[in-house]
């Protein structure tokens, strides 16, 4: 068996841009849908279909039930896309999660510390954020934490490499147009979810 792989952000934007161009379709809804609930996808309307296995770096259903389909189509009337089969991390894929640690700064971790936090299960580290969403959420705020990932950990003693803030700061320069448009199309929605709550 093949270990399925952990996807890159170039791999991702190559599988959306490639669904992009294979459809007009642009979805309100995504539905995932588990064993047996593969049905749904078929009321859509107007369906546009890949199977998995088509798409570039998509990953592969292997259980029992799950179709292992994308289905673009409408229902009600709503642009939906569905996935007639999903993921589990008993098939051998990895969480799309990640642990955010944070620590107090200013100075950048160690190795030691690096590895220590690696061992404890964390994913990413920062020095920021949590202090901001405890905060807002003792204040009774609903908190969305968005936090980029500038810059790799130095976890190996023979590694030249060294954390430091021009690095974060040129990743952040790279990435802020496509967080700018992340975040006003989360504000968006934001409101368009109150407006009809
Ligand atoms: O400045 P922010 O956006 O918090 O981002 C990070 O950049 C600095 C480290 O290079 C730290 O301040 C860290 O929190
Ligand atoms: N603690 C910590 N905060 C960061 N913020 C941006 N990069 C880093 C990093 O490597 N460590």
């Amino acid at each position: 068996n093949q270990t399925p792989e952990c996807y890159s952000y170039e791999d991702c934007k190559a599988t959306a841009d490639w669904l992009l161009s294979q459809t007009d379709i642009r979805p309100l809804v995504g539905i995932v849908c588990g064993s047996g609930l593969g049905g749904l996808a078929n009321m859509l309307k107007d369906q546009v279909v890949f199977n998995y296995k088509d798409i570039p770096n998509f990953p592969q259903s292997t259980v029992h039930g799950h179709a292992g389909r994308l289905v673009f189509g409408t229902l009600k009337g709503r642009p939906c896309i569905c996935m007639q089969g999903r993921f589990h991390i008993y098939e051998g894929y990895p969480l799309q999660k990640g642990v955010y640690c944070v620590l107090g700064g200013p100075s950048f971790e160690t190795i030691a510390e690096c590895r220590m936090l690696h061992r404890m299960g964390a994913d990413a580290v920062g020095m920021s954020t949590v202090h901001e969403a405890i905060t807002a959420r003792h204040c009774g705020m609903r908190v969305f934490a968005l936090s980029l990932i500038t810059n790799q950990a130095v976890m190996d003693y023979e590694s030249k490499e060294k954390a430091n803030h021009e690095e974060v700061l040129q990743t952040g320069k790279d990435r802020a147009m496509q967080l700018e448009q992340l975040v006003s199309t989360i504000v968006i929605r934001i409101e368009h979810s109150n407006n009809y709550a």
